[in-house]
């Protein structure tokens, strides 16, 4: 898949500090792995070859304290989804998260709040970017959600191809973007109709709805409800179930399930990144992320 990222300065200036990260250097043996046992990552995305399975790797999202999707956070999320893509050695990866009672807060609200449009252009287009690149990856990707996964976190989850969350009430999962007094975009929309169907989704997106784990089993938004400490062992039996599948036929026929949804943003990119621009500039809109993120603070005071 050619996607066009325009993120090559910051793609540079993030890869330099990796080759300083002992261990971390992409595709190269960890210091302390065995030989040959690939053990890669970056700062903030740690990804280790899954030492019960073979040919799947586990990335772990650390972007403390809440994996809020800053524009360097997806950076390297992107590099090491690619990465992972173009080594042979891998076919699937299980996603989940380092920060404890967090799966992702979402996109980062400081990357759309009191910046200038090039910013905001510029981070929406890598929004777009890690979109395509988990929806239509050609491993398998497992959700293993072990936290609370709102907006951005959903989308993430919902681009996976199998979600198991944590049965903790805490962790709720929905796209609660009109809460903030914004708007889903029309792919976050499209993945969720496509994920719990037209009625719910209008109501879930119109209501802000963030379902505990039991609700979002009823709906469908997850596919697998376990106890915290299984989320894991979990991920990898499914992972086996989806890996025993030829991957050719696998994968096109998740390419001819997904590709329509995908098409849609494709085929309008650079006017969905206008359309967020102008959207997040206005005054209104960044008044209302000033009330949230001023909510956010007051919660802990
Ligand atoms: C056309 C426009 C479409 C735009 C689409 C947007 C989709 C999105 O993803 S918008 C983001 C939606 N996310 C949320 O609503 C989640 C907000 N966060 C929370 O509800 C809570 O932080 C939490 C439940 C995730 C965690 O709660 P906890 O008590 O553990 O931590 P906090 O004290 O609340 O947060 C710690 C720290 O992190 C800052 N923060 C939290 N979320 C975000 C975020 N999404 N972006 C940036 N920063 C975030 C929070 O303000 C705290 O900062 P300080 O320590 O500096 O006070």
């Amino acid at each position: 898949m050619a996607l066009t990222v325009g993120l090559r300065p910051l793609t540079r200036a993030l890869l330099r500090p990796w080759a300083r990260v002992p261990g971390a250097a992409l595709g190269r043996p960890a210091a302390g792995s065995g030989d040959g046992v690939r053990c890669f990552g970056s700062p903030r995305v740690l990804v280790e070859p899954d030492p019960a399975a073979v040919g799947v790797a586990v990335m772990k999202m650390r972007n403390p304290p809440v994996n809020s999707l800053s524009l360097e956070f997806l950076t390297e999320l992107l590099i090491s989804l690619e990465k992972l893509e173009n080594d042979k050695t891998f076919r699937g990866i299980i996603i989940t998260s380092d920060c404890p009672g967090i799966f992702s807060a979402g996109l980062d609200l400081l990357e759309m709040y009191g910046r200038d449009p090039a910013h905001c252009a510029e981070y929406w287009k890598a929004v777009q970017e890690l979109w395509l690149r988990v929806y239509l990856s050609n491993l398998v990707v497992i959700g293993a959600i072990n936290g609370i996964s709102p907006a951005g976190g959903c989308l993430l989850s919902l681009s996976c191809d199998y979600r198991v969350l944590a049965n903790n009430p805490k962790y709720a999962i929905g796209l609660n973007e009109t809460l903030l007094g914004i708007i889903a975009p029309f792919w976050f929309k499209d993945v969720l109709v496509n994920t719990i169907g037209h009625r719910a989704a209008e109501r879930a997106l119109q209501l802000g709805f963030l379902f505990p784990p039991s609700d979002a089993l009823q709906v469908g938004i997850v596919d697998q409800v376990v106890p915290e400490d299984q989320v894991q062992s979990t991920a990898r039996s499914v992972m086996a179930q989806w890996l025993a599948i030829p991957d050719h036929a696998r994968q096109l026929t998740k390419n001819l399930v997904r590709k329509p949804t995908a098409d849609r943003l494709l085929q309008q990119r650079d006017a969905d990144i206008q359309n967020f621009v102008r959207f997040i500039s206005r005054d209104s809109i960044q008044k209302s992320l000033h009330v949230y993120l001023e909510k956010l603070k007051q919660k802990k005071g």
